[in-house]
């Protein structure tokens, strides 16, 4: 897992974000299965922290995250979903994701708190870097990527539903969303404010990020955070339908226009990427912002008593 860690990085250093050339528009993939065979069975591949299961006569794949308690998004788990999604973008087999959760009452508690917390800078750096490799490849991805929320999805738990192309959210207002960085005392790097952008606009970006704002599920579906609330036992088969629909379409007139929309904020990133990995680094590792940490980390397990 390390060493196809550091491929991926040492990729990602030399060459910016995965080429489109790769990822070249094709017609229906998964309709090119011979009429008249049989159906192709359910494949499936589980690492230890996300369960990918891919049926391919629907040319679906399901990530299910599972990580307890709280599915935060550490080293091992960023390297985890970066190398499932690469499997998947290289199957011509698949043509949609849907990204959910497997544990109950929460999505993903966003950027693991401890990755940030009395480390080394060496540490810091190799953090970020899967932080943004996770949000490029996803952001970029050819594939239709379709978030279920079926819990709680603060901060980088938020950025990845933001990062998918629908969201559908499970109808609890126990459930929240939402960029909350400055509820920490720390600032959402700039592709995450573009990002957020890019869905809500300006106004409802603007002033969610400067309060740290987390949405209960109906107030995420007013300000366009997500866009359907549905049931939470009707969220497989609202998120089969709506899978439907979106594959409907040829995906190369999809994918260019995807490419066309996305393009600017993720060349940004790639452009300033070393630059992001150092203030990222500088910021995490000034003591007021530890501190900030600490304290809440021990807000939260102060909560439970
Ligand atoms: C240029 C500089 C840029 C810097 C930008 C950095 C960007 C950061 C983005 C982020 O994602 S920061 C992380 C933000 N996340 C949160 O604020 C979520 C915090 N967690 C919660 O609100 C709750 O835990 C929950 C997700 C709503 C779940 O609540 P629940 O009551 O079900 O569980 P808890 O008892 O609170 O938690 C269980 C267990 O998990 C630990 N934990 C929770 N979240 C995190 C986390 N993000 N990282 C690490 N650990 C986490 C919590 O402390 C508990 O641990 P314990 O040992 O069992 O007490």
């Amino acid at each position: 897992m390390a060493a196809a860690a550091a491929t991926l990085a040492r990729r990602i250093t030399r060459s910016g974000v995965l080429p489109l050339c790769r990822r070249l528009p094709v017609w229906g993939r998964a309709a090119r299965r011979p009429p008249g065979l049989p159906l192709a069975p359910c494949r499936a591949f589980s690492n230890k922290k996300i369960q990918v299961d891919m049926n391919e006569s629907s040319g679906v794949a399901t990530m299910k995250f599972k990580s307890p308690p709280v599915n935060s998004l550490n080293l091992d788990f960023l390297t985890e979903f970066c190398i499932s999604l690469e499997k998947l973008e290289n199957d011509r087999a698949c043509r949609g994701i849907i990204i959910t959760s497997a544990i109950p009452k929460i999505f993903s508690s966003g950027l693991d708190i401890t990755e940030m917390c009395g480390k080394s800078t060496e540490h810091y750096t190799e953090f970020w870097r899967a932080v943004q490799e996770m949000w490029l490849r996803l952001y970029s991805s050819n594939m239709v990527t379709l978030a279920v929320v079926n819990g709680s999805s603060p901060a980088g738990g938020c950025l990845i539903a933001l990062s998918c192309d629908y969201r559908i959210m499970a109808d609890n207002p126990k459930y929240t969303i939402g960029l909350n960085e400055a509820q920490l005392g720390i600032v959402a790097p700039f592709w995450f404010k573009d990002t957020f952008v890019n869905v809500v606009g300006q106004r409802v970006a603007e002033r969610s990020l400067q309060l740290g704002s987390l949405y209960p599920a109906p107030e995420a579906l007013k300000f366009g955070i997500v866009d359907e609330l549905v049931p939470e036992e009707k969220l497989q088969e609202k998120a089969t339908a709506v899978m439907a629909q979106w594959l409907a379409l040829p995906d190369h007139a999809r994918q260019i226009t995807k490419s066309m929309m996305r393009k600017a904020v993720l060349d940004l990133l790639v452009a300033h990427r070393e630059e992001d990995i150092k203030n990222f680094t500088s910021f995490v590792s000034k003591e007021s912002i530890q501190k900030s940490l600490r304290m809440y980390m021990e807000m939260l397990k102060k909560k439970k008593s």
